[in-house]
Formats: structure tokens, C-alpha cells, sequence
């Protein structure tokens, strides 16, 4: 086994290390005017003595995650650290952050062997045999002649720790900025931006950005034998734009009736329908969108009928006889407004659009990993903070008229992966409101959460949506549990927590 460490230079994109090969990122430094980071590599074998070498920015230009969980990490401990008093703890007693605790690294106060500079440009590798691929990082090696070997219980080190407190990361943030933004440029559809004028930090490069639902265990979507479309619909029934007459679309069988179209005979039959849980075809139904022709900035644009009610949309879908450009198909399209994901100044980052929405226009749906009620609570359970709740949505809008048992409704979860939405704050005074759009009527469990604006929003106005919006004018307790978010909306109608 050769004793120092091998990485091919022929060109300098060759040493770009693998993501999968990385477990963390521990320390960082400056050498030679240059920013290097310290990788832990994944071992098959020696747990005390993991392989561990440092490296530049561009070598983990394919592993900016990780140096994105060090710097994040390293920012929280920093701040843990600046509220405890001088006398206290150690640095090395404080409280790990989440991503300490997930590396499960026991920071001692014992010293260590003191760490012997490498010959450039090879970098420092300290125990030993990391593996590789092709033409990638290549280093099999046991730690060099003047590389002292260290136990990973002692990583970082003092002296690590000391010279990472005075060295900037001012390249990694660059670099994780420059990649998320290409990231998002690579995402199909009308452009999603992203601006930061208040400080380094970038969004998490661990999200991931879907635009349809992901189905986790035991999540089934209906058959799609059981999507009915309409069948006395047809591409143009008098004006080309598909449905048109409410009486006559199957696709609103189960939509909210117009009450207001009904005469005093019809609204009995009407309450007797109801309460024998009968069918509602046939009375008078409103399709959700403004049609061409109407006001144009205004078509496609969610009526009133449905922008102050709960009521479910019902759009028409591909076993319709519509056609493409019915009036009753529109989310289903996705997102056609540009959006910019900006830092804000108190609560983390927000939402703009970059154009101004009319009242009832559709900005996008909430995307995510769909997960049983189980697996909701489970997440939930080990979350550190109250704040897991936020990305989380029931799918609950049929339990009642369904009779689903709790344990049978799914959850989006849009933590990990969704769209541009996950960065939607809550106001107790928002602009924009979430509605239910199904596809499918027979499928109570599986619909979309669509966020349309529920008042005229000049171009970049933050977006916010009521996290509790519920049918019904719940109350909300005043006193928080433990834990409780405080609300930072600002409005007149602030009710303090963003939930309790
Ligand atoms: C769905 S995320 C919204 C995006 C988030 N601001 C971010 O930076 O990723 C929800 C989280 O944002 C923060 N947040 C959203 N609305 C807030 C509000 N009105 N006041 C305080 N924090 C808020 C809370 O931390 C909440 O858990």
C-alpha cells in the first residue's frame, strides 16, 4: 500500500470527490490562502480510525452538502456558544446540533497528537484507505510518513477548532450558492429564482425539487380505471372552451351546489338529497375558472363561488370529452407564473412572484413525499422541533364526508422534496389560501393542495398562506405548548403562535 496519498491532477476536475463517499464534513481551515474543508470518508472497517483527509472546494464541488451541513452546523454551535456564559462549559461540553448529534462524534477535551503539515499539493490524509472510482479522487493509502493518526474521537481537534474559528468559508458559500441557482435553472417549466440579500446561506441542497407527489409504503393512489371523465361534454359546445353547462358535467357530480339558482322547491328537493346522501347531479354546479372571454386578466382564474369557500375544485381530466383547453382544467397545467425564493429578515426564507397575480390566479401546488398517518407521526416524533409540522399536510378534506378512519389518511410530507411552495411562510393575514383540486372524484385520499391568491398581489409581495386555515372558525388556545413557534407576521390579526 503506497504511504501517501494518490489523487490524479492530470486535470483539475478529476479530483472532484464522490457524494457517495463522503459521511461528513468536520472541520475546515485555511492553508496556503487556500479554504479546505476536512472530509470524513465512509469506512468499511476501522470505526475509531475512519479515513479523514481535507480538501479544497472545487475537489467537493459534487458533495457541496455536506460542506452546506458543516457550515450550518458550525453557525448553530456558534450561536449556542455566544449565549452561554464565559465561565461555563467548555467548547467541547456544549450542546451538539442536530447534525453533531447525527454524526454521533464525542467531542473530548483530551489533547491529541498535534497535526504535522503535508508536502503540497497533496492534501493531509490521516488514517488511511479511502476507495475510488475511475478517474475520480483516488486515495489508498495509510497515513503518511509525518500524518499523525488520529482517533475519530478526537476529530475535530483543538487545534482544528481553533484555526477553523478565524477562517472563512467565504468560497464553500459561493460555490453552494452557484450550485443551487443551477439547480434551479435546470428545472423544467417558467423559471423559480432564488435572492439573498441579507447574508451567505442558500437554501438546502438537500431538497429536492418533484413535481408530482412521490408515494411512500403503503400510500395507493385510486386506479386509474376509476377516473371517470364526462362523457356529454365535448371540445365545443357553443364558445370552444370545453364544459360548459354545470347540469350536464359529470366531472362536478360531487362539486358544491349553486345554491343561489334554486327556487324554493328545488332547495327542499335539494335538502332532502342531502340528507338521504343521494346524488346531486343535475342540480345547478359552478365551474371553478373564469372562461375566455371573460375579463382577461381574469381567465383561468379561480370565481369567487369557490375563492371564499372550502369547497373542493373538480377538474375535468383525461378521460373527458372536453378536450385539452376546457375552462375546467388548470392546475393539473402546473405553475405559469415566475417565482423567487428571497431571504427575509425574521423568519428564514419566503416566497415572491415576479409578476403581479390577479385575485383567484394559481401559483403552484404543495409538493411532497405522500406518507401514511403512521409515518407522519413517526417523523413527527423525531423531529427536534416543532417546526416539522409546517411541512405537514393532511390530506383529510374527505375523512368526514367519507368516514375515513385517522389512520387512513395520507400526509405531505414537503420537507424533503417539493416545490417552490415549501418556502411559503404563514400569515394570520395572508394573500393566498390552499384549496383542494381532485382529478379523480373516486379517490378521496389522494388530491392536490393548490395555492391560489385570494386578493390582487403586486409583484414582489411575499407570499403567505394561513397555516391553519380551517373550515371552520376554530379557536386557538392562547397559551402555547412547549415548543410552540412564535408568529412574526406582523398583522393587526396576529394570533401570536403559528400553531399551539
Ligand atoms: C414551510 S416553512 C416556510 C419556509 C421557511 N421560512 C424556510 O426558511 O424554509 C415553515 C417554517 O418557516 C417559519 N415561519 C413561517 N411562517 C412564519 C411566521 N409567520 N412567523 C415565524 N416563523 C415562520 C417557521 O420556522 C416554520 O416552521
Amino acid at each position: 500500500m503506497p504511504s501517501h496519498v494518490a489523487i490524479p491532477i492530470s486535470t483539475p476536475t478529476r479530483r472532484r470527490v464522490l457524494i457517495d463517499r463522503v459521511e461528513a464534513v468536520l472541520c475546515h481551515r485555511s492553508k496556503d490562502g487556500e479554504e479546505q474543508y476536512l472530509v470524513r470518508w465512509k469506512n468499511n472497517g476501522d470505526a475509531e480510525y475512519p479515513p479523514l483527509s481535507w480538501h479544497s472546494v472545487s475537489d467537493l464541488a459534487r458533495c457541496l452538502e455536506y460542506v452546506q451541513d458543516y457550515i450550518e452546523s458550525r453557525s448553530i454551535s456558534q450561536s449556542l456558544l455566544k449565549r452561554k456564559s464565559p465561565d461555563n462549559e467548555t467548547e467541547y461540553e456544549r450542546r451538539p446540533s442536530p447534525f453533531e448529534r447525527q454524526q454521533s462524534v464525542t467531542y473530548q477535551s483530551t489533547s491529541v497528537a498535534s497535526v504535522l503539515p503535508s508536502p503540497a499539493p497533496l492534501p493531509d490524509i490521516y488514517n488511511g484507505v479511502f476507495d475510488s472510482q475511475h478517474t475520480l479522487i483516488f486515495a489508498r493509502s495509510s497515513s503518511g510518513p509525518s500524518i499523525a493518526r488520529l482517533s475519530i474521537q478526537n476529530v475535530p481537534t483543538p487545534e482544528m477548532l481553533q484555526a477553523a474559528r478565524t477562517a472563512i468559508t467565504e468560497k464553500a458559500a459561493a460555490a453552494i450558492r452557484q450550485e443551487y441557482t443551477r439547480r434551479l435553472k435546470r428545472l423544467p417549466g417558467v423559471p423559480i429564482t432564488l435572492l439573498n440579500l441579507h447574508d451567505a446561506s442558500t437554501p438546502s441542497l438537500r431538497f429536492r425539487y418533484i413535481t408530482e407527489y412521490i408515494l411512500r409504503d403503503g400510500v395507493y393512489k385510486a386506479d386509474p380505471e376509476t377516473q371517470e371523465g364526462c362523457q356529454q361534454c365535448s371540445t365545443n359546445m357553443g364558445r370552444s372552451i370545453g364544459c360548459e353547462y354545470t347540469k350536464k358535467c359529470e366531472c362536478l357530480e360531487y362539486a358544491a351546489v349553486d345554491t343561489s339558482r334554486l327556487d324554493d322547491e328545488q332547495l327542499e328537493l335539494y335538502k332532502a338529497v342531502q340528507a338521504s346522501g343521494g346524488s346531486t347531479m343535475g342540480f345547478p354546479k359552478k365551474f371553478p375558472y373564469f372562461a375566455e372571454g371573460t375579463k382577461i386578466q381574469r381567465a383561468g382564474c379561480l370565481v369567487r363561488f369557490y375563492l371564499d369557500s372550502r369547497n373542493p375544485i373538480y377538474e375535468c381530466n383525461d378521460s373527458c370529452m372536453c378536450g385539452p383547453y376546457c375552462r375546467n382544467k388548470n392546475v393539473q397545467f402546473g405553475r405559469t407564473v415566475e417565482l423567487e425564493i428571497f431571504r427575509t429578515t425574521q423568519r428564514g426564507w419566503g416566497l415572491r412572484c415576479k409578476e403581479d397575480l390577479h385575485e383567484g390566479q394559481f401559483i403552484d401546488t404543495y409538493r411532497g413525499e405522500i406518507i401514511t398517518d403512521e409515518e407522519a407521526d413517526r417523523r413527527e416524533a423525531a423531529a427536534t422541533s416543532k417546526a416539522k409540522g409546517s411541512y405537514l399536510y393532511s390530506l383529510d378534506k374527505f375523512q368526514e364526508s367519507e368516514g375515513l378512519a385517522d389512520e387512513d389518511i395520507y400526509v405531505v410530507d414537503g420537507e424533503f422534496m417539493g416545490g417552490p411552495t415549501k418556502f411559503m411562510n404563514h400569515s394570520c393575514e395572508p394573500n393566498c389560501r390552499q384549496y383542494t383540486v381532485s382529478y379523480n372524484k373516486h379517490d378521496c385520499r389522494v388530491y392536490d393542495i393548490a395555492l391560489f391568491a385570494c386578493e390582487f398581489i403586486p409583484k414582489g409581495t411575499e407570499l403567505t398562506f394561513d397555516y391553519l386555515d380551517k373550515e371552520d372558525d376554530v379557536e386557538v388556545p392562547s397559551s402555547p405548548s412547549e415548543g410552540a413557534i412564535l408568529c412574526l407576521c406582523g398583522t393587526e390579526k396576529c394570533r401570536r403562535w403559528l400553531w399551539t
